[in-house]
């Protein structure tokens, strides 16, 4: 390492004073004006992990849902999922070391990680489209030489075509060709081949609009279109010519605010999608002829796709055990349809996709989503191999089913959820089953739920357990939520600390939507009582 270098460039890339920021659920995130030392960090920290683990990592500058002004960054490990938990703590030491401490801490990481100094290192980076990322990313890259890593900059991307790229390097072009060419090849000739049946008898293209949330998703879709023109006919609306990135649209304010994006002409029971910020979650919509607006998040998703795949497990006869994996923000009649109804097994883990994914790693095939409509669905490599035999040997119907289970594994991003991937999944899924928007709406109703933030001091004076279903500390708290939810029927709550936000969530749900706003309300007095509230009290408007 050339310590006079680093000590020479972490002066070029000052840290602000005072400022202390944590790797979260999804790395680091901010203003951006407060983030370019992080970024030239964490250039330097790919590095290290990149000659420890003998591997390609991928660093992803964007903020996601958070507002235009807003940047963040986070690391991707080798076979493209998130960064390994210990490294998560490096990380947050790296950033908060005091300028003149930079290569302590980093010569302190490479002993405590074993990293072998003298290994290569190659980095790739992607970024979203906000002003601040291309600034940013040239200082991610001025990390990497620094250490004196390759890269190789893709440029702009959306967040799940990172994960992707990393994984294909790292598998050596099994997974597919690392470009954005070899991903629209992979997922369009598979999506052809899935829908074929559907589409034989031609007639009109289904149409579909999709909310690009004024972001990476809207050029990125505009790129794909081309390959996969059978069938489907979308329908652009804020591509960010005008609009400003997530403002008033987009995933997370169609979820949160339940209710559609503006910028966006919808006429009834037409079905609409909107993509977040870096195109990694979806969530579907409609008007139904009354006027009333349905939104259908990652709880139906899941539920669409885990119905379709235990039908092709059916056919195919084998006994490969299939299992979806929840957070605590799943709506409870989603689990219970799943449970009941569909008697496929349900687990709660904590928030963050980093947890579902690594459940999901534990069936044949894992299907994982968050409510907001972050998730995909992981095959074994042992079902994979098992449904490519099938394919090819089986009779008639049998290989018919092994064959859709074939295109469904390449369909899906394996490395991460994908607002693009899924978008498609979701569209063959509906195309071969013939259901329209509403069919499936009504697979089951929501209950009614409201979520709310409250300002605290500390947030991390709560602290949970049970996946973040109870917790266990400010003494009383939970004593608290659980004497408040008996008064409410079909009623469940719970509070936790954001990963990515300086702020506590509450989540409720109850019978009707007074019900659950009101025990909403409640529960965020009982936080903002016991947790150390800052400010105005909760008010009870919506
Ligand atoms: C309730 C909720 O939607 N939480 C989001 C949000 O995490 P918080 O830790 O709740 O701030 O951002 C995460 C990263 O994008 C996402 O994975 C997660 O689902
Ligand atoms: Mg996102």
């Amino acid at each position: 390492m050339d310590l006079d270098a680093i000590t020479k460039y972490s002066a070029l890339h000052a840290k602000p004073v005072g400022l202390t920021l944590q790797y979260g659920t999804a790395g680091f995130r901010t203003k951006a004006e407060h983030l370019d030392h992080v970024m030239f960090r964490m250039g330097l920290l790919a590095v290290l992990r990149s000659k420890q683990t003998k591997s390609t990592i991928g660093v992803m500058v964007t903020a996601s849902h958070n507002p235009e002004e807003d940047n963040g960054v986070k690391l991707v490990d080798p076979l493209g999922e998130m960064l390994a938990p210990s490294w998560e703590e490096h990380a947050t030491c790296l950033a908060n070391a005091e300028e003149q401490d930079v290569q302590r801490v980093l010569l302190g990481i490479s002993e405590k990680a074993v990293v072998d100094l003298q290994q290569d290192a190659f980095v790739v980076i992607g970024r979203d489209t906000r002003p601040s990322s291309e600034k940013l990313a040239q200082s991610v890259i001025d990390g990497i030489t620094v250490l004196g890593g390759q890269f190789h900059d893709y440029g702009l991307v959306t967040t799940p075509q990172l994960h992707y790229m990393v994984y294909c390097r790292n598998t050596h072009g099994q997974y597919g060709k690392a470009t954005t060419e070899g991903y629209y090849q992979k997922l369009s000739k598979a999506f052809v081949e899935l829908t074929k049946q559907a589409f034989c008898g031609g007639g009109e293209d289904r149409p579909l609009k999709v909310d690009c949330a004024n972001g990476i998703g809207a050029l990125k879709l505009r790129e794909m279109e081309n390959y996969f023109s059978q069938g489907l006919s979308v329908q652009l609306f804020n591509v960010g010519t005008t609009g400003k990135l997530n403002h008033l649209c987009g995933a997370d304010f169609v979820k949160s605010h339940q209710k559609p994006p503006q910028g966006m002409e919808m006429k009834s029971n037409e079905r609409c999608c909107s993509f977040d910020g870096d195109a990694d979650r979806i969530v579907y919509y409609y008007y139904d002829t009354d006027g009333h607006f349905h939104l259908i998040d990652g709880d139906k998703i899941a539920a669409l796709i885990s119905s379709f795949l235990k039908e092709l497990l059916l056919e195919i006869g084998e006994s490969l055990n299939i299992g979806v994996i929840q957070t605590a923000y799943a709506n409870g009649s989603s689990t219970r349809y799943l449970e009941e109804v569909m008697k496929v097994p349900v687990h709660c883990t904590k928030t963050g996709v980093k947890h579902l994914h690594h459940k999901a790693q534990e069936f044949d095939i894992g299907v994982y989503f968050e409510a907001n409509g972050h998730g995909t669905v992981l095959f074994s490599k042992a079902a994979e191999m098992k449904i490519k035999q099938l394919a090819k040997e089986s009779e008639d119907k049998k290989r018919k089913a092994a064959k859709m289970l074939e295109n469904i594994i390449d369909l899906f991003n394996q490395a991460a959820g994908d607002a693009i991937s899924d978008m498609l999944v979701v569209e063959a899924v509906l195309a071969l089953k013939g259901l329209t928007v509403q069919q499936w709406d009504a697979l089951y109703t929501d209950l009614p739920n409201r979520q709310l933030k409250v300002k605290v001091a500390d947030r991390q004076v709560i602290s949970t357990t049970d996946a973040e279903r109870q917790a266990v500390t400010p003494p009383g708290l939970q004593e608290a939520v659980n004497g408040l939810v008996k008064k409410y029927k079909l009623s469940r709550a719970f509070v936790r600390p954001s990963g990515t936000e300086d702020i506590v969530r509450v989540y409720a749900e109850a019978d009707s939507q007074e019900s659950a706003d009101s025990l909403a309300h409640e529960v965020s007095l009982a936080v903002f009582q016991l947790a150390g509230g800052v400010g105005e009290s909760p008010q009870p408007n919506f």
